[in-house]
């Protein structure tokens, strides 16, 4: 396996941008580009250099403005990680390289060997397997776009410019076309997400916070075709003040969480690998939704819906009015039933085993290597180092016959949009003579379509067909539940939970249903969590406790320890209800949206969506 990883698969004789001497002998393999000066005059320099395939986001070729250069140039885009000054931590920067090759005196030639190594580096950078027989004869990925979807009034209101400065560069340079929308209203994402032609179109970003995310699921959820709709990837940018699921997304793939997470959020998209994610279809007295965050009820339903007064501030909403809370702490009557995975234990009764969690510790990165062309982030856990990603690959197999959507093949277009600030690390070194969007006629254009997919939508998943045991009157059509998903596990409202469900009832300070670890900025609800490991993850406080506990239990969530508390109740389950007791006070949020107090019930349906991300 090593030595297949390691195999050459092309190598040549290149120099690097701006200088034309030394020469450096080039050598690609699945795991990189390594380029070693040969120039025997030149003692500098000496040493192999390697770029990690994992780090590289694209790849692009150019040539010179000036008319009599017949070199043709390869640039590659990398993302390294680097160690931050004053700090332990490391993040990934920008790093270009700009490979000549001045092989042959006709420019054809060259920029057909530069064409060469740009679609093998394309395919190997977004995780795509090449044999060394099909090197000679590789072409760029499919391409399908990618619809973008901003909301202007999100978080700060910056997501538009967010977008433009940060990510639409990155889009760039990995050859990836876009489409942008700006959403003119609420709910506007849910009407576009009914309506779309979903065969046009790879995945939708949405560069927001979750509540967009929200409408963009739910719009899948209301179409005709919803059983294939839901399939449709969605992708996720930080526009946000929570923005739960971007540090959900960059918490699993093993990047840095809370530090230039729009870099490492398009850092991740760029690999274009869509996982599957668990979705929960909650049911109110009046409504169904789907929910791929979390339901909460009690005080982290009051910091989230109450501190929307504070979004000028940004994440520091929460925090805020988390304090605020715990100085006048409330406590809310009512009976939380649900269906364990396993046997359920009460905390009162375990003995506590602290400092046991395996948590990510994800700001603890302490190396990476390459693996099926993404980077796999070795993480200190404790003592000891745990290995994330090592095994991502695209969830979708291009070939499956299963496939649903008409791939586009779309023509050749060298990108107008990329601007000179892109090649500003190279330029600053240089006469600016390289010419990105000048048209190589003829040159290699049937290769030259590019596509931004590697996977697409795959069949829907089977455990959404029609269950004929399932609750009678949502079937019978008096059921105000659309689609007519089946909810096996879940009676009517109106009826009592199955024997075989715990009850627990009295005054709580907070119940969360969550399926993903992180609710938003340090907020690492469930450390266990994943994003398809079929468990809704329960956590529930119960009142009679001081607000110096509650204070520790809230000062730990940020590294997950608060489930340690032997306050906090944390359970996985299959399903639940919560019946508050008085239904005028308090909030109950689904997905940080908030919706009328009623008793609520959710089950959770693996694997039923699916998400751009790395696993
Ligand atoms: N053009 C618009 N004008 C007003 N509201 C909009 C517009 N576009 C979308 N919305 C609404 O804005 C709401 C808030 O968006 P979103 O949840 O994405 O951001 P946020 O609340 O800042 O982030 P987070 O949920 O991460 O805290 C959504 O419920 C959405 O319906």
């Amino acid at each position: 396996m090593a030595s297949k990883k390691s195999e050459q698969l092309l190598f040549g004789t290149f120099s690097l941008y701006p200088r034309t001497r030394p020469s450096y002998r080039v050598s690609l393999s699945r795991m990189g580009i390594s380029y070693t000066n040969i120039d025997e005059d030149d003692e500098k320099d000496q040493c192999v250099k390697h770029i990690n395939m994992g780090d590289v986001v694209g790849c692009r070729c150019r040539r010179s403005k000036m008319a009599d250069d017949s070199t043709a140039y390869l640039t590659i885009y990398a993302y390294p990680f680097r160690k931050r000054t004053m700090s332990s931590r490391s993040t990934r920067i920008r790093m270009d390289f700009t490979f000549g090759c001045n092989a042959s005196s006709s420019f054809d030639d060259n920029f057909r060997t530069c064409a060469k190594w740009r679609n093998v580096v394309t395919r190997l950078a977004r995780g795509q397997e090449v044999a060394k027989e099909e090197v000679e004869t590789c072409t760029l990925p499919e391409s399908k776009r990618l619809l973008i979807l901003i909301n202007p009034h999100s978080g700060p209101g910056k997501a538009q410019q967010i977008f433009e400065k940060e990510v639409a560069p990155m889009l760039n340079e990995a050859n990836t076309d876009y489409e942008v929308k700006i959403t003119e209203h609420a709910g506007h994402a849910t009407e576009i997400m009914v309506s779309l032609d979903l065969s046009q179109w790879y995945a939708v970003i949405i560069v927001s916070g979750d509540g967009l995310i929200y409408e963009a699921i739910n719009g899948l959820m209301k179409r005709p075709d919803w059983e294939r709709a839901i399939q449709f990837p969605v992708g996720c940018l930080p526009g946000g003040s929570g923005n739960a699921l971007c540090w959900t997304i960059n918490y699993l793939a093993g990047e840095p969480v809370g530090e230039e997470m729009v870099l490492h959020s398009t850092f991740i998209l760029l690999k274009h690998r869509v996982i599957p994610m668990d979705l929960v279809v909650i049911q109110l007295p009046t409504m169904q939704v789907f929910s791929f965050l979390s339901v909460a009820w009690g005080m982290i339903a009051d910091i989230d819906y109450e501190s929307e007064k504070l979004r000028a501030f940004g994440a520091a909403r929460f925090t805020i009015y988390a304090l605020i809370r715990i100085l006048r702490p409330r406590s809310y009557k009512g009976e939380l039933a649900f269906l364990p995975k396993g046997h359920y234990t009460p905390k009162t009764q375990q003995t506590i085993a602290k400092n046991t969690i395996r948590r990510l510790a994800s700001r603890e990165a302490a190396g990476s290597v390459c693996e099926n062309g993404v980077i796999g982030t070795y993480r200190t856990i404790s003592q000891d180092s745990e290995r994330l990603r090592s095994a991502s690959v695209p969830v979708m197999p291009m070939s499956s016959s299963k496939h649903q959507y008409a791939r586009d093949n779309l023509g050749m277009v060298f990108d107008e949009t990329v601007k000179d600030e892109n090649l500003s690390d190279v330029n600053a070194h240089s006469s600016g003579h390289l010419d990105e969007n000048k048209e190589v006629n003829g040159i290699g254009a049937s290769n030259m379509s590019y596509d931004t997919e590697i996977g697409g939508a795959n069949g829907p998943v089977n455990h959404l067909k029609s269950n004929d045991s399932q609750d009678s009157s949502q079937a019978s059509g008096s059921s105000p539940y659309s689609p007519n998903v089946s909810c096996s596990l879940l009676p009517p409202l109106d009826k009592p939970v199955p024997s075989n469900w715990v009850k627990v009832s009295g005054d709580f300070i907070t119940v969360l249903a969550t399926y993903q670890p992180y609710l938003g900025p340090d907020n690492l609800f469930a450390p266990d969590a994943r994003l398809n490991d079929g468990c809704i993850h329960l956590l529930f406080i119960r009142s009679g406790i001081t607000k110096k506990t509650l204070l520790d239990i809230f000062l730990s969530i940020d590294e997950g320890n608060h489930i340690n508390s032997p306050f906090v109740e944390y359970v996985k389950v299959s399903a639940f209800r919560l019946t508050p007791d008085d239904l005028s006070v308090g909030n109950l949020m689904v997905d940080g949206e908030h919706v009328d107090m009623a008793p609520v019930q959710g089950q959770i349906f693996p694997q039923m969506g699916r998400i751009m991300g790395i696993q």
